[in-house]
């Protein structure tokens, strides 16, 4: 398989309106790729395609080398896992009894449960019925089911959006570990901090088209102006360009022992998405 993931000129229009009106882009085995847009620029809507949840109007889409009209099949489904607004659980059962379930469901050892509760972080929510849990236990809850049958590709449409800080960071650190044995994320976020600590690569989702795709280092060096911020033990800021004419400045500073900090002038992706579209991602 070349690619995990293949869309070329996939269009959806929703009641003569178009939602995503010309994407294509591929997923390589192996990466985390990330999905990032404002609201309504159509993240879950790709989402929603790529699973099979909703057809496209135009467009052609393979995931896993199934084609889409395929993706109904309980072969495909058993191949993915999904996190999405649409993931539900069964509130009166208990978190055990729940994953117990889709264990069942998708011929998975039930040891895998307590592997899962382990790496979301809810031992201790084991026997508690799903209906008295919070909001960012139910989503880690909902995460554990999505990867419990071991899934080559997973599809998480903003994963920690109801989490705590701590509890996000612990979803990255898994995140991170499942991607290291080999499994393909997918996954949607507004929130650009996320995105450049755990993808590979980004596309910038706007207007229902890619405006901007590559790895969020090559983004930053690319939107760059190259100069160096240098903050002196004097409080002065200065901006010098990146050029051979430069270093005699830069050399100087550093020997009279004046330099606090050096940083380059890589902005994050927060500005460059602001810089393309002129809109926050909020
Ligand atoms: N079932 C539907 N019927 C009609 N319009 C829809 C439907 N689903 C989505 N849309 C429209 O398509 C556009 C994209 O929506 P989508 O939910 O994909 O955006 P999003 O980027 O995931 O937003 P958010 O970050 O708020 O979840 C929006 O204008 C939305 O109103």
């Amino acid at each position: 398989m070349k690619h995990t993931i293949e869309v070329n000129g996939l269009r959806k229009v929703f009641d003569q309106n178009a939602a995503i009106k010309d994407v294509s882009f591929f997923v390589k085995p192996g990466e985390i790729f990330g999905l990032l847009g404002p609201s309504g620029s159509g993240k879950t809507t790709t989402i929603k395609i790529l699973t099979g949840e909703l057809g496209q109007t135009a467009g052609d889409v393979s995931v896993l080398d199934v084609n889409s009209h395929l993706f109904g099949t309980a072969d495909f489904r058993s191949r993915i896992g999904i996190l999405s607004d649409n993931s539900s659980l069964y509130e009166r059962l208990t978190v055990y009894d729940n994953l117990k379930l889709f264990c069942q469901l998708y011929d998975a050892p039930l040891e895998q449960i307590d592997v899962m509760l382990d790496e979301v972080n809810l031992k201790e929510a084991r026997s508690k019925v799903v209906s008295k849990l919070s909001k960012g236990m139910k989503q880690r809850v909902l995460l554990a089911k999505a990867l419990i049958h071991k899934p080559e590709l997973v599809f998480l449409d903003e994963p920690t959006s109801a989490l705590d800080p701590g509890n996000a960071a612990h979803i990255h650190r898994g995140l991170q570990k499942l991607n290291e044995a080999g499994t393909t994320i997918f996954i949607t976020t507004h929130d650009m901090e996320e995105a450049t600590a755990l993808c590979d690569r980004v596309a910038f989702l706007d207007k229902g088209e890619v405006q901007e795709l590559g790895s969020p280092d090559t983004l930053r060096y690319k939107y760059s102006t190259h100069a160096f911020h240098v903050e002196t033990f004097e409080d002065e800021r200065l901006v010098i360009e990146n050029e051979s004419g430069n270093a005699d400045k830069i050399r100087e500073l550093i020997a009279n022992g004046e330099v606090k900090s050096i940083q380059s002038d890589n902005p994050t992706l927060g500005q460059i998405f602001l810089k393309i579209t002129g809109k926050e991602l909020v």
